[in-house]
Formats: structure tokens, sequence, C-alpha cells
């Protein structure tokens, strides 16, 4: 695990805005041996706020991306900030099972290390629509495949 990606979790974390729950967090994954990284973003009308995991996996998709090797979480306070139901379904989509899920305090230091699996057992993912859909790795739906689909 390299401290980079903690670093890069910790310096997103400071750039997070969250004025109404003061929660700051920041995620950073690797992908390819390219870093990227997110924070939450709040909204007044409070459910159009984003997860920080939510903005670095836009980074990373702007950025060419299309699957994450390892990602760290830094929230606030003691407990580690294990991501929401919403983001774990995030994750789902460009991790494997067995991705690394690691949960970070405040200077850095690990509280949590888990995977996905673990996180969301069960789940539901791009593999269950191939039947429908062919296979779709690294195509968006306005892509070919969609389009072949159509
Ligand atoms: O894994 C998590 C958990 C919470 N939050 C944000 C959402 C909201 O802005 C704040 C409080 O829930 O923390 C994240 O970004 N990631
Ligand atoms: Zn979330």
């Amino acid at each position: 695990m390299s401290k980079t990606l903690i670093d890069a979790a910790l310096s997103a974390r400071l750039k997070a805005y969250a004025p109404y729950s003061r929660f700051l967090v920041g995620a950073a994954l690797r992908c390819d041996g390219v870093i990227y990284s997110g924070c939450n973003v709040e909204n007044a009308a409070y459910p159009q706020g984003s997860c920080a995991e939510a903005g670095a996996i836009a980074a990373m998709v702007l950025g060419g991306g299309r699957h994450i090797d390892e990602i760290v979480i830094v929230g606030s306070g003691d407990a580690p900030c294990t991501p929401c139901g919403g983001c774990r379904q995030r994750l789902r989509e460009f991790g494997a099972p067995d991705l690394p899920v690691r949960i970070v305090n405040g200077e850095g230091a690990i509280l949590l290390e888990t995977t996905l699996e673990a996180l969301l057992p069960w789940s539901f993912g791009p593999d269950h629509l191939t039947p429908v859909t062919g296979d779709m790795t690294g195509d968006s739906p306005t892509g070919e495949n969609a389009e072949s689909a159509a």
C-alpha cells in the first residue's frame, strides 16, 4: 500500500465542501498506477450532495480509467468512514470483489482494511447485464455496443 495513495486521500479531504455536516471526506483510488481523488461536495438541497468516492470515480472515468485497483478513504472522527450503500454500488461498477478498501484516520493510520466483497456481498454488477448487452468493457452506454444492440 503506497503512502502516496493515503496522502492523496488526506489532501482531497482538505478540499471537501461540507458546510452542513462538517464531515469532511477524501477518497483516492489507483487505476493502472494513476491516482485519482475526490472529496464530498454538499448542497443546500441536501440530497444533491455527493460523496468523495463518487468524485474520485468520476475523475478516473474522465481520465480514461475503467477499473479500480485499490482505494483509500478518510473521513472525520475516530470511527472508520466506511462507504455508504450508494458508493459501495459505485465501487462495484469498477472494482473486482477482492478490491482492497482501506479506511484511514486523519493522520493516515489504517483503521480498517477490507474488500468490496465484504462490504457488498451478493452484489449486482455489470456481469449480470452481459446476456443482454454483450461485453460492455470500456464502452459507455452510447458507445458502439449500445448502438449495435439497438
Ligand atoms: O463514505 C462516505 C461517507 C460519507 N460521505 C459524506 C457524505 C456527506 O457529505 C457527509 C456526511 O454524510 O459525508 C462521503 O463522502 N463518503
Ligand atoms: Zn457515498
